[in-house]
């Protein structure tokens, strides 16, 4: 794997994805976990933003202080599960764009089948950070990514917050110039392809269709 693979172990991350894979959390509270994780996460997965410096006056004198030297940002979901992560996002980066991405994994054969595919049209001024909260067998994020960088984006990160070690192992093979971030490694797929422990299918969960 040659991506940097960032795993968030962070103690508030890691106690609210407890509450996340407990089978009796309701749509409400699953809903509001995952906004609250993607926020965290937003935090960290943007560190290496460049700064600069700006000249201003503080009440006691002039000052050089910092800001974000005006890198565009633009988040990219993947439907519908992403939604789920975007308000999160936008808390802390309100000005990005949004671009949407429709996948859906074909029951039996576990591929994903695109249904919609909508991105800012200036994407290649920025950086984009696609959305995933489950990185499975890894085969949505990579097509994801490459309908993405069609587009000539200026870098691409992957951000979920459940990862399979099958799906990052094909997702780093993949496409080994996109760093992923996620909150967790768990141990494995299952016959069906869901993640062993996960959480169970995030979009019915975030959207109350189960
Ligand atoms: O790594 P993979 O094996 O491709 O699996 C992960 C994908 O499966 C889920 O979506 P799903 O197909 O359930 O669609 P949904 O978000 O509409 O429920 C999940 O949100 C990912 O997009
Ligand atoms: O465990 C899994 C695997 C794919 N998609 C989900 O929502 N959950
Ligand atoms: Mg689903």
């Amino acid at each position: 794997m040659d991506n940097k693979i960032f795993v968030m172990d962070h103690p508030l991350i890691q106690h609210k994805l407890t509450f996340l894979r407990d089978k009796n959390t309701g749509t409400k509270e699953f809903r509001e976990l995952v906004s609250e994780i993607a926020t965290l996460m937003c935090y960290e997965a943007t560190r290496d933003l460049p700064l600069m410096d700006v000249e201003i006056e503080t009440p006691m004198c002039k000052a050089t202080t910092k800001v974000i030297a005006g890198r565009k940002l633009a988040f990219v979901p993947i439907l519908r599960a992403g939604l789920g992560m975007v308000d999160g996002m936008l808390q802390l980066v309100p000005s990005a764009k949004v671009g949407h991405i429709g996948l859906y994994r074909d029951h039996e054969t576990h591929l994903p089948v695109e249904y919609y595919n909508k991105l800012p049209p200036d994407i290649e001024e920025r950086d984009v950070i696609v959305l995933d909260p489950m990185l499975a067998t890894g085969g949505s994020a990579i097509d994801a990514i490459t309908i993405v960088k069609r587009s000539n984006p200026k870098s691409i990160k992957f951000l979920c917050i459940i990862a399979a070690p099958e799906g990052l192992k094909a997702l780093s093979e993949a496409h080994p110039d996109v760093q992923i971030y996620c909150a967790a490694v768990d141990e494995k797929l299952n016959e069906n392809c869901y993640i062993l422990p996960g959480l169970g299918d995030a979009g019915d969960r975030i959207f109350g269709t189960k």
